[in-house]
Formats: C-alpha cells, structure tokens, sequence
C-alpha cells in the first residue's frame, strides 16, 4: 500500500453527462448515450491516470444525466460530498448552457461535445463555452475531428488525448490547493527565488506558506525527536549503498574519519526530520512529541542551508537528493519535492513536473553554457550529434535527485519513471552510479556531503522554470530538450573547471531557430534565474495546459503549437498565442486572487 501522505485527501474527477431537457422522447432517446460517454471518459481516465502515491485516479459520475439547474444542483452537491477537484462535462447534444454548466470558479472544467450528426453536440459545446467566457470561468472545449455514429462509444484517440491532458493538469491544480510550501529556513545567498512570495501561493496554487527556523534541526537531533529505528536502518542502509567518493579540500583542510563518520550520522537524521517536518510521522506521537508528529502539510519545501547553516554544520544535500529521490531504505516511494536554497519558486515549479509525471524532478543550477568551439578549444573534441549546438551544464550545490542519474530504463532506454515502476536493479542502479563526495570545505565549512553523478545521455528531458516579475507577476519558461553524455574525458576536463563533485547533466535544448531557441547561448541568455527544474520526457505542452489554468502566462517555450492546449477563453485573445496568453492570463487574474 502506497505511503500515507498529508492530510488532503486526492481530488477525484467529476463526470458531468449532460442532456436535453426535453422529455415525451427527446430526453428518453439520449439517456443511454450520454451516460455511455460519462462511463467511457471515466474508465478512460482511471484506467490511464495514477496519484502520485500510485493509486489509480478515481472519478465520481453525476447520479443521474444533467439536463436543467436542477440536476446542476444535485450534482454539484455530490461532487463536494466526494472531493471531486476537475470536472469535466459530456454530452452527445444539444442542452441549455446557462442551466447545466458547472459554475464552480475554483475547479478545472472541460467540456467533450460529442462529433455526432444526430444532434447537435457540438452546437452545446460552442454555446456552452461562450458562456463560460462571458462569466469569466474559462473552460477547456474537447471535439472530436471525426464525425461519430450514434452508437459509437469509443473515444477518439485526439479526443483521448485532450482528455488525460486535461485531467492531468486539472488534478495538478487540485492537489496543490490547500497544501503547504515549507520554507526551512530564509533566503540563501540572496537568491531572489527564496524570498517566498506567499501572495502568489495563495492566490495563483491555493496553497498555505510554513516556515521553520533551521535551529529546529538541531532541537530535534539534540532532543531525539526523530524514530531511532528508522534511523537505524537509514544509516544502515546509507553506508551500505551510498558510497564515499573523493575529498575534493585539500590533506589541511579534510575533515577527520572520526567527523567524517559523525557527519554521515548527522546528514542521515537530518533527512528523517525533514521528512518528519513536512509530512508528519505518528511515530513521534508514539514516542510522546504529539506536536511535531503532525507536520506542516507540505507537499513541497525548501531548505536554506547556505550560507549560516553550511558555516557550521553539515550541509543538506544528501537530505535534499534522499528526499527528492523515488526511494531510501524503505525501497521505492514516492519523492519529496525539496528545493535546494530554499528557492521556492524552482519547487513550485518542480512540484509541477511532479504532479505531472509522478517522477522525481531534478534541480539544477543553469551553470555554463559551452560552445562547440569552446570545447572543442579545451578538450581537441569536436562536438557532433545532439552536442553540436553547445551544451548546457546544469550542476547543483551538490544535490539532485538519483533518479537523475538515468539508470532506470523504459523501453531500454533511460528514463526516470514513477517510484511503482521502479525496481531493486534500478535502485541499485542509480546507487552504483553516485558517489557522495565529502563537501567543498571552501562552500561549505561545516562539511558534510555531496552528490556526484553524471546523468545518462539520450534521456528526453525538459527544464522549465516559475519566475516573478514586479507588477506583472509570475511567468513560467519551458524547454525541451535532451541530456547528452560526453566521453568520460571530454566531461572530466569540463567537470575539473567547477565543482566535480557535484551531480552533473548535460542538456542540449530543442532548437527552433527562432527567438531564444535561436541557439543554445540564446536559451541560457533568455533563461529568467539560477535554476532550473527539469522533468523527465517533453512535457511542455503538459505544463502550458497547467500554468493557463493558473492564469501564469508562458514567456518562453519551445512546444509546437498544434501540441498547445487552453480554455477556449484564450482564443478570444487573438490569434498570436503569446500574446493571447498574456492577455487572458492578465484579464481574468489568478485562480484564487479576490
Ligand atoms: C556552493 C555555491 O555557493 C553554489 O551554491 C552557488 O553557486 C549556487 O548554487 C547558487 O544558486
Ligand atoms: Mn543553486
């Protein structure tokens, strides 16, 4: 059974079949289609979508077909009796806008306007998204492009599409909302990302800001507040599987065995408290600390550590790599979404391609960007294939996810995939494939460990990013790309120039040719912060479809347009979809803004 997580139960997906009203024949001689369509998207998507714990989404169908205010009621009434978080409306043919619609402003709705001839659904469907635009509840339109007999219950593969995109984006929204972002911590190094801007959880994710100071760390190591048999097998399981790699500080400056040993005791109840921190653990209540076995709710946090904390105490990123990875010593499970500097806007945004993909997210400093030339000027090596163009070096403070290393297959290829489909070679894998190299005492003078991997090549990645902007609030850039996978030589000479003992992707984004996808130097120029988050295959499209229900305007992307989904509103905008975006996304303001 998957792992027990917050306190909000997941949001289900409402199924709203909708009718004509008209009874003596016209309603009795639809009843049966428009609940087949109900049943048809419901098993659709619950035999297609998954929670991020595993569970396979659940749907809950309106009890009777929807064909005036009233039943409108009624099924409104059952959809918050059961925690339904999307709703997405069917139907066949022509019903009364105004009378069915779903007028819940907070919700992601849809509307499936069945391509029959018989009657008129897609006349519904028209009429129905003209209302949700006039009342300012945009609503994404699903219409099949080829015409469909009467009796035809299948679901179109475009329509099956729009539908789980949908879906995945509207649970996305769902699951954030009453949530909390932990903040461990304050800002890092004056990195603006971990200045966490409540206004835009609250108003734009639905969500609830925490913060805790990182002397409670040392509160709960001092005062064992923590599960000393978990922490037994944690430790046990750490200096088993996790290796030590090289001590990059010079012989004067190495940290002894002794605190070497202390330090590896330290970092691993560090991540047993954040855990602790952010999702609750009864256990605590067992042992008599009721207070702290309650958590802060967090689906998300971040954690400062530099600078005050590193000073003086081992860093967090073995914490930070345990915790966004799909497993620990307990075996595959689902990731904890921390960002490292507490850069809370990146965690946003990792908690995006979370919600998603289910798969753990890496977290990357955007780092250096390498010109063929410029490689080929240190290394004799010229760059071909994928590397053509340049790279980027994406390298965090010494933290990333393991799934990050690309040991886990899909198809023999690598991949990073949901923690159930993850098995023990895997994790094996991704293990073999990391070393954690005591700290650069230079950055970190508390010690303690760092993550140095070197992701697989040829893996579908895209790194995406949330940032602020005053006045205009937040945007969302997006770039498909690749990872590529130098020869040991070529990366050890680029690696040596930095921090080599840090966890290292090499991203060639997808080129346009045009505007920042001109060339790789122009993404790095035009990518809006330090960081990135970057989730596993090309989920731009995915992502344009969650930040339009936010309301947060796409900057920059590289997402075809035929592969762009929003409410129907946006075309009200304009044809140019940029800049409809902005202005949809301006005109009807944040989710939850009042
Ligand atoms: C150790 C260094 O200070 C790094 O933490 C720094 O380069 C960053 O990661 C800034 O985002
Ligand atoms: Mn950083």
């Amino acid at each position: 059974m998957a792992e027990k997580r917050l306190f909000n139960a997941f949001p289900k997906v409402g199924i709203r079949p909708t009718i004509d009203g008209r009874q003596r024949g016209v309603r009795e001689s639809l009843e049966e289609q428009t609940m087949n369509m109900a049943k048809s998207a419901a098993r659709l998507i619950s035999e297609n979508l998954r929670y991020p714990n595993g569970d396979p989404v659940e749907c809950v169908i309106a009890d009777r077909t929807i064909g005036g205010v009233a039943e409108s009621a009624m099924c409104a009434r059952k959809f918050a009796d059961q925690g339904v978080g999307v709703s997405l409306t069917v139907t066949p043919c022509w019903c009364y806008g105004t009378e069915t619609m779903d007028m819940d402003p907070f919700i992601p709705k849809a509307v499936w306007g069945f391509n029959g001839t018989e009657r008129p659904g897609a006349v519904y469907l028209a009429a129905v998204l003209a209302g949700y635009s006039q009342k300012g509840l945009p609503a994404f339109g699903i219409y099949g492009r080829e015409v469909q007999d009467a009796d035809d219950t299948s679901v179109p593969s475009d329509v099956r599409a729009k539908i789980l995109s949908f879906a995945r984006a509207g649970l996305a929204v769902s699951m954030m909302r009453g949530t909390s972002y932990l903040s461990m911590g304050s800002v890092s190094m004056g990195i603006a990302g971990s200045i966490v801007n409540d206004s835009f959880f609250q108003d734009y994710l639905g969500m609830r800001n925490e913060y805790i100071d990182m002397s409670e760390f040392i509160r709960r190591i001092d005062e064992e507040i923590y599960d000393k048999e978990e922490f037994e097998k944690a430790l046990a399981w750490t200096k088993k599987f996790c290796k030590t790699g090289q001590d990059p500080n010079p012989a004067d400056q190495q940290r002894s065995p002794e605190q070497k040993e202390q330090d590896w005791e330290f970092v691993v109840k560090m991540c047993l408290i954040a855990k602790d921190l952010m999702n609750g653990n009864p256990r605590l209540a067992e042992l008599g600390f009721g207070e702290e076995a309650m958590g802060h709710n967090a689906l998300v946090a971040g954690f400062q550590g530099q600078r005050q904390w590193t000073d003086h105490f081992p860093n967090g990123d073995f914490m930070e790599t345990i915790l966004n990875t799909s497993f620990d010593w307990n075996g595959p499970r689902q990731p904890y979404i921390v960002a490292t500097e507490n850069d809370s806007l990146n965690g946003a945004a990792m908690l995006f391609g979370h919600l998603l993909t289910n798969t753990a997210q890496i977290f990357s400093d955007v780092r250096t960007y390498w010109s063929p030339e410029a490689i080929e000027r240190v290394t004799g090596q010229k760059m071909s294939g994928a590397a053509a163009g340049g790279l980027i070096h994406l390298i965090n403070s010494g933290s990333t996810c393991l799934d990050g290393t690309g040991e886990q297959l899909k198809d023999g290829k690598p991949a990073i995939k949901p923690f159930w489909e993850i098995d023990e070679d895997e994790v094996q894998a991704c293990l073999a494939a990391t070393e954690f190299c005591p700290a650069d005492a230079g950055y970190f003078r508390g010690g303690g460990y760092s993550t140095d991997f070197l992701t697989r090549g040829g893996m579908p990645v895209t790194m995406f990013r949330i940032n602020i902007v005053k006045g205009l609030g937040p945007v969302l850039q997006i770039a498909e790309g690749e990872t590529v996978r130098l020869s040991d030589d070529v990366h050890r000479t680029l690696d040596d120039r930095t921090n080599p003992t840090w966890p290292t992707t090499w991203f060639a984004p997808r080129l346009t040719g045009q505007g920042a996808f001109r060339d790789v130097y122009q993404v790095m120029a035009n990518w809006g912060a330090n960081h990135g988050a970057i989730s596993y295959g090309h989920i731009g499209a995915d992502l344009i479809t969650l930040a339009s229900m936010l309301r947060i305007p796409v900057c920059m992307h590289n997402v075809d347009e035929e592969r762009i989904f929003r409410p129907s509103s946006w075309n009200a905008f304009g044809m140019e979809k940029e800049g409809a975006d902005y202005r949809a996304c301006g005109n009807f303001g944040s989710l939850y803004g009042v």
